[in-house]
């Protein structure tokens, strides 16, 4: 493991045993640096939310292990918060108590007056300053995935990750919420994987986009290095030069290549997934570096 990956995904497999064993992705390699925003994209069934659940600890994987910030997971942490689909509140609890709830179980020696003023600050972050004593059944949709994003933030994870936290929400909260996401993460550093199906959030949220293949047998074909600016904004995405041309090469992808990429790439290294650098011509596909080697290999496409 190189010291500049914060989180080390080291030849993951799974697989299910039954009648007919699968084997859902295995030999599975990926290197995240601290402070970086991964999306991964993919189809359907492909083993996604697998490998996030084996992130989270709350799967093992049949093989390989995966190491964050030097040390192997081995089970769920505090260290590492994850926010789902549909957010999972403690409903008898108002929004200050689910996230003072976290808040408390990740410093036990702390005060009611500390956790309190801790909580109500993640609150007032994510624009839910005024609605603390609401319970759940009193929130929109938008307003209680806000909760559990507070809630998540507020333990001051090591990784954040993410599967698919807006999709169950309407267009305008689903921008608004992405906005939120995005400038929080920026301005606190936060490293974050997350899953999406949507091609233009990963576009304004990510940093790189892994996409990856169609299952069973998935694997990870390439890493998309965003070429937007970071202080991007969301609507003047598609006004960059390089913004169709990194969406057609996704598009592309899980369109087509999603399919063929394994019978057509019989020389993919799983330890060397290429990365992908949209230019203005072709995108650029750099072989990255092995684990032991330091110099990247340039490849025109
Ligand atoms: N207990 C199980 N036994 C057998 N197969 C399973 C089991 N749990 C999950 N799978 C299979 O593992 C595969 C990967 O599932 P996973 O939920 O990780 O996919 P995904 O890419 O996140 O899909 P989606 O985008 O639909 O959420 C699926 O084909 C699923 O059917």
């Amino acid at each position: 493991m190189t010291s500049d990956k914060f989180i080390s995904i080291e030849g993951i497999a799974k697989r299910y045993d039954g009648a007919r064993s699968t084997t859902i992705f295995e030999n599975l390699w990926l290197g995240m640096t601290r402070g970086e925003f991964v999306c991964v994209i993919g189809h359907s069934g492909c083993g996604k939310t697998t490998v996030l659940n084996i992130l989270a600890g709350l799967d093992a994987p049949s093989e390989g292990v995966v190491v964050v910030d030097g040390q192997a997971i081995e089970g769920p942490s505090l260290d590492r918060a994850v926010i789902f689909q549909s957010h999972a509140l403690l409903p008898w609890r108002t929004v200050l108590g689910n996230v003072a709830y976290a808040v408390s179980s990740k410093w036990r020696k702390w005060d009611r007056a500390k956790v309190k003023a801790h909580a109500l600050k993640y609150i007032e972050l994510v624009g839910l300053a005024g609605s603390e004593h609401k319970r759940p059944s009193e929130l929109s949709g938008g307003m209680k995935q806000r909760v559990g994003i507070a809630r998540a933030l507020a333990i001051t994870p090591k990784i954040m990750l993410m599967d698919e936290p807006f999709s169950a929400l309407d267009a305008l909260t689903r921008g608004t919420l992405q906005d939120e996401v995005r400038r929080i993460c920026v301005e606190t550093g936060q490293t974050v994987f997350m899953i999406t199906h949507d091609v233009d959030e990963a576009i304004y949220l990510a940093d790189k986009i892994v996409l990856m293949t169609n299952g069973p047998g998935a694997v990870l074909a390439e890493i998309v290095e965003n070429p937007l600016p970071k202080d991007r904004l969301r609507g003047d995405l598609h006004r960059h030069p390089l913004y169709y041309a990194l969406r057609n090469h996704i598009i592309d992808f899980l369109v087509s290549r999603s399919k063929i990429f394994t019978a057509e790439t019989p020389d993919h290294d799983p330890r060397k997934v290429p990365v992908v650098k949209i230019g203005r011509t072709e995108p650029t596909i750099v072989v990255s570096k092995p684990a032991e080697s330091d110099a990247p290999q340039a490849v025109a496409r």
